[in-house]
């Protein structure tokens, strides 16, 4: 990674650029300047120097931080607008907003910088060695954020870095020199992929830029503040939540039981319960349950149709799979296999009250999540994705690689792969937030005082979406000891 110090413990954790391996690269004056619709803004520009802090707040003795490279146009680009093909693919599950994202970053490209070879690559990774690609122009893109899913098809596994590069490398060569723009949209293990496509790019000495779009329903991927598609997600969940509300409380004992997506994190069932208030107990899998005896959620389930008559469980797919009997089945990108946790906890409260307990109950399981997956972004989410695109754009046009455009503290950035993959975004059950919901449901925490401290000790990662106040500075958290380790590395 490459990493500038600056005054009072300031860090750039920056990005690479084609000139870091390509000397004396060419550059052109940015088209924008004579763009008639970015000629009003005053300072269109980037200034060379921004960057944007990952932390803010701080303390007034506490270093600078952490800060990543401000994302947008520069005054000059490394591409001539004739010279560049670029290609598209979206990789990994799908997510509401990808249509949006191919559509603004060929129309990124071909208004803001006159580039109109543009390709999409059918299918996923596999797509860059065994399929044909999709010719993509602001014509055939035009309406495409208004549907579901992606027009260029996705895949899981079938990442074979040598064919992909092999492939950018062979459909790139005009006049010997390889000028490709590859935009990479997809998750935590999409982006992985990147990662190492870019490295062999550079090793190969060519003048590829790879620029990460990061996708993720689960809003799993650290550093950014959100994922696109999240907030969609979130709002669809209120209709399932709401048919299960509808339905338990037309019944007398009646338990709505409705599963949300979230593999290893549980930000969809967090944040659809918080937005609902229907929901009287949210499971998610960075929160350990139990069924039987004191504290545990049959006993909470009698106590809420005791009290309402009914009640709404919300349960994050990945939520207590080691309750269930292992599978050890993998996917082909190597993700676990889920078995149907709301299936298993749907069957294990009738089991409980109905057959061995004889309380009548009258359980309704939805299961709403390929759904919800699957519609199209709703408005806050098309002009997130659009501006993601558009910093993609902006980044590899100014000859930045190696990077994900990612939104940080409500700024658009370029972050280093690295960061990106290091680790996964979770709910941080020691936050405010996961407290504010344990008291918006009156669920309980599934924690006796002593797991309680021992949560506490385990640091988590760091995340934004949060309101996150570990984070403060003292050296105590891994965000802090990542700054302090890097000047002190700095300074020796
Ligand atoms: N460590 C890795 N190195 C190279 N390629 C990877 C790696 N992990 C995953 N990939 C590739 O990235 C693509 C997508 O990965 P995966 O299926 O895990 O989805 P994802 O991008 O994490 O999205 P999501 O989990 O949100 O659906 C696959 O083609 C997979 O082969
Ligand atoms: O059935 P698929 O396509 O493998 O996807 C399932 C997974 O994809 C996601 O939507 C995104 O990672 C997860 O929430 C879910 O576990
Ligand atoms: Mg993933």
């Amino acid at each position: 990674m490459k990493v500038v110090a600056g005054e009072f413990g300031y860090v750039l954790q920056d990005v690479p650029h084609l000139r870091d391996y390509i000397p004396n690269l060419p550059t052109y004056p940015n088209p924008l300047r004579s763009n008639p619709a970015y000629s009003v803004v005053k300072q269109y520009f980037v200034d060379m120097d921004d960057s944007v802090p990952q932390k803010i707040v701080v303390h007034k003795d506490t270093p600078r931080g952490i800060h990543f490279r401000r994302a947008g146009p520069r005054e000059r680009v490394y591409f001539a607008s004739d010279e560049v093909l670029a290609c598209i693919v979206t990789c990994g599950g799908l997510c509401p907003g990808l249509n949006t994202v191919i559509r603004e970053i060929v129309h990124s490209l071909d208004c803001m910088y006159g580039v109109n070879e543009v390709l999409g690559i059918d299918g996923g990774y596999r797509g860059f060695y065994s399929k044909n690609t999709i010719p993509l122009t602001p014509k055939v893109v035009n309406d495409i954020h208004k549907r579901g899913g992606t027009i260029l098809g996705t895949s899981r596994g079938g990442h074979d870095t040598m064919k992909i590069v092999d492939s950018i490398q062979d459909r790139g060569i005009n006049q010997a020199i390889s000028r490709c723009q590859v935009y990479i949209i997809g998750g935590d293990g999409t982006q992985k992929g990147a990662a190492v496509i870019y490295e062999e790019v550079r090793k190969r000495g060519l003048k590829v830029v790879v620029a990460g779009i990061p996708k993720t329903i689960d809003n799993d991927i650290s550093v950014i503040d959100k994922s696109f598609g999240f907030d969609t997600a979130v709002e669809e969940a209120q209709r399932a939540i709401n048919a299960a509300h509808v339905e338990a409380e037309s019944t007398e004992n009646g338990i709505g039981v409705v599963k949300l997506m979230g593999r290893y994190s549980g930000f969809i069932a967090m944040y659809a319960t918080l937005a609902s208030r229907d929901v009287d107990c949210c499971l998610i899998p960075e929160s350990p349950f139990y069924l039987e005896g004191e504290g545990g959620l049959f006993e909470y389930v009698e106590k809420t149709l005791k009290e309402n008559g009914h009640m709404v469980i919300v349960i994050a797919e990945g939520a207590g799979q080691e309750l269930l009997a292992a599978k050890n089945e993998q996917d082909a990108s190597g993700n676990k296999l889920l078995q149907d946790v709301g299936l298993w906890l749907s069957e294990k409260i009738k089991e409980n009250f109905s057959k061995k307990r004889k309380i009548p109950i009258t359980l309704k399981y939805i299961d709403p999540t390929y759904m919800i997956r699957a519609i199209p972004s709703n408005a806050s989410d098309n002009v997130y994705c659009t501006l993601l695109a558009q910093s993609a754009v902006h980044g590899a046009m100014a000859g930045y690689t190696g990077f994900t455009s990612g939104l940080v503290n409500g700024r658009h950035t370029y972050i280093p792969f690295n960061r990106i993959t290091e680790e996964q975004n979770k709910v941080v059950i020691t936050d405010r937030m996961w407290a504010r919901l344990l008291s918006s449901t009156n669920q309980p925490s599934f924690l006796d005082p002593k797991g309680i401290d021992e949560f506490k000790k385990d640091e988590g990662p760091p995340t934004q979406l949060l309101d996150d106040t570990r984070d403060s500075g003292d050296g105590k958290n891994g965000n802090t000891n990542t700054i302090t380790n890097e000047i002190q590395a700095l300074k020796t």
